[in-house]
């Protein structure tokens, strides 16, 4: 983990902040606010489990509320603390305002190991947990707004959502008090996957750009490439599938808490992911060797390293020893401020986490307005392609009554036609297009201004810049 001589996981965003906002024209009153969190709370709660009473310690913290609800995860891991989840809900501000969600920034979590209970145990915990939360209106639909991270899942949120509902029991907006549920818990498609499929469409947007790719010293296309992922939970396991599956690429090592599994010629995903499901470990696996040493592959050989698991694991420890010419940052501050700048140094090319990760919180948002309109996610979409469809069909007709040939529609045509107004489809769609669009704010200001030169910073600019912009229109 980080060395003690780094600053910590909080002061490191700052700095990578400061650093922005030196190149930018803010009044430092402004700057000052927009940096700093509003407001942490600490709940200790006790739940009887196996017979004595257990006292949890939970944080969630509000960062900026420049715009309503707030909103951020809840972690369940035993690395939780304050200054953890206000690093997280300082990023959830600017990832927001990066990909123009409409959110300020929040964090919560539970200092709790979840691989130490049952699921009714569990279920105890997270309801006791969501009812501090919300008689505090610190989970709320239109105040703060959780949703998965690490350690947490869709099953947790749909307790939460219960949990409101019992409590609010006339809110008929109350399923939107939490994002990131189960579909038949009032859920969107594409949600459970959201957060990889953003880290493969943020690579699809960095191989479209030509001067990116010279700067990483990197050619051609994702087919073919060599991938090292840490952390095979809910990012890494989607990004390492879909990179994998669809693009061509080959993943040549998998880190796990336990030690790493690789192949240069490629691992089976799958496998691995199915193996640890059962198993609990990568410890075992038949098909490849392990290195109980883990982290010791963040520094092998790549084209592309994605740290998928927790903050600080690239470190003035190791970041010279790096080799991956292009780090992608799925998981939240996997690269510490000292690491950056020797990064930088060095040449390699960071796609930040406030941008890299940011498909989570877009479907999330999706979510919300779903849950909000109380319609399902395309549901108009698919009237208008229906009607756009039939006028095809009677364009046809009367061609065919004016020529006398019989025109026809092959048999799946309408299935084909209206396939793209789907859920999972206008999800899909609408990840890929903010994906792009954030890209190329970013990147306009990478390749076009002379003092700035790493993605971080031009990520920075382009949300502090936003966040800037909502202040000044309050009056703040
Ligand atoms: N879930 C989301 O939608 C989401 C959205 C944005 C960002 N993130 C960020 O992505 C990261 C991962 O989140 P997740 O939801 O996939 O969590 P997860 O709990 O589903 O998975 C985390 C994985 O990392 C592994 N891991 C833990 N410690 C490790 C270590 N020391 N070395 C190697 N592997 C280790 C775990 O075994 C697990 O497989 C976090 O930084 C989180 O903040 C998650």
């Amino acid at each position: 983990m980080t060395p003690s001589n780094e600053p910590s996981f909080r002061e490191s965003v700052d700095m990578m902040y400061n650093r922005a906002v030196a190149l930018m024209d803010l009044s430092p009153g402004l700057e000052e606010k927009i940096r700093v969190c509003n407001a942490t709370y600490t709940v200790r709660f006790g739940v009887r489990l196996r017979g004595t009473i257990h006292t949890f310690t939970g944080y969630r913290s509000v960062h900026s509320e420049h715009m309503e609800p707030v909103k951020g995860g809840i972690r369940y891991s035993l690395g939780v603390n304050q200054d953890e989840v206000e690093a997280l809900a300082a990023l959830m501000t600017y990832k927001c305002a990066l990909v123009e969600a409409p959110f300020g920034g929040s964090k919560g979590g539970l200092c709790i190991d979840p691989r130490e209970y049952d699921e009714h145990e569990l279920e105890l915990i997270t309801r006791r947990f969501a009812y501090e939360l919300i008689k505090r209106d610190m989970i709320n639909p239109a105040q703060n707004v959780p949703a998965p991270d690490m350690g947490t899942g869709e099953r947790e949120m749909a307790w939460i959502a219960d949990q409101y509902k019992r409590m609010n029991t006339t809110d008929i907006n109350g399923v939107a008090c939490v994002t990131g549920k189960p579909t038949h818990a009032g859920g969107i498609q594409g949600r459970t996957e959201a957060t990889g499929r953003g880290v493969q469409y943020a690579l699809h947007a960095f191989f479209r750009d030509p001067k990116g790719m010279e700067r990483a010293g990197l050619t051609g296309e994702l087919d073919g490439k060599r991938v090292v992922i840490q952390g095979l939970g809910n990012v890494g396991y989607h990004a390492a599938k879909f990179l994998s599956d669809e693009d061509g690429c080959l993943v040549t090592a998998i880190i796990e808490r336990d030690g790493a599994l690789f192949d240069d010629k490629g691992l089976d995903v799958e496998e691995v992911h199915r193996w640890i499901s059962k198993h609990g470990t990568v410890k075992g696996y038949p098909d490849a060797p392990l290195e109980t040493d883990g982290a010791k592959l963040l520094e092998a050989e790549c084209d592309i390293l994605i740290p998928a698991a927790l903050e600080g694991v690239i470190n003035l420890s190791n970041a010279h020893r790096i080799k991956a010419p292009l780090i992608v940052e799925a998981a939240n501050g996997p690269v510490t401020a000292g690491a950056d700048e020797i990064l930088r140094e060095k040449g390699v090319v960071i796609i930040p986490d406030m941008y890299a990760n940011a498909g989570g919180v877009t479907v999330s948002y999706f979510e919300w307005v779903k849950n909000l309109s109380h319609i399902r996610f395309g549901r108009m979409q698919r009237r208008q392609e229906e009607a756009r469809h039939q006028l095809v069909v009677d364009e046809l007709e009367r061609l065919s009554a004016d020529t006398g040939i019989g025109w026809q529609l092959s048999p799946n045509f309408k299935e084909k036609y209206l396939r793209g107004a789907g859920e999972l489809e206008l999800v899909r769609s609408g990840l890929d297009d903010t994906m792009q669009t954030a890209y190329q704010a970013m990147a306009e200001i990478w390749h076009s201004r002379d003092d700035v030169d790493d993605l971080r910073t031009a990520a920075y600019i382009s949300a502090i810049g936003k966040v800037a912009a909502s202040y000044r229109a309050k009056g703040i």
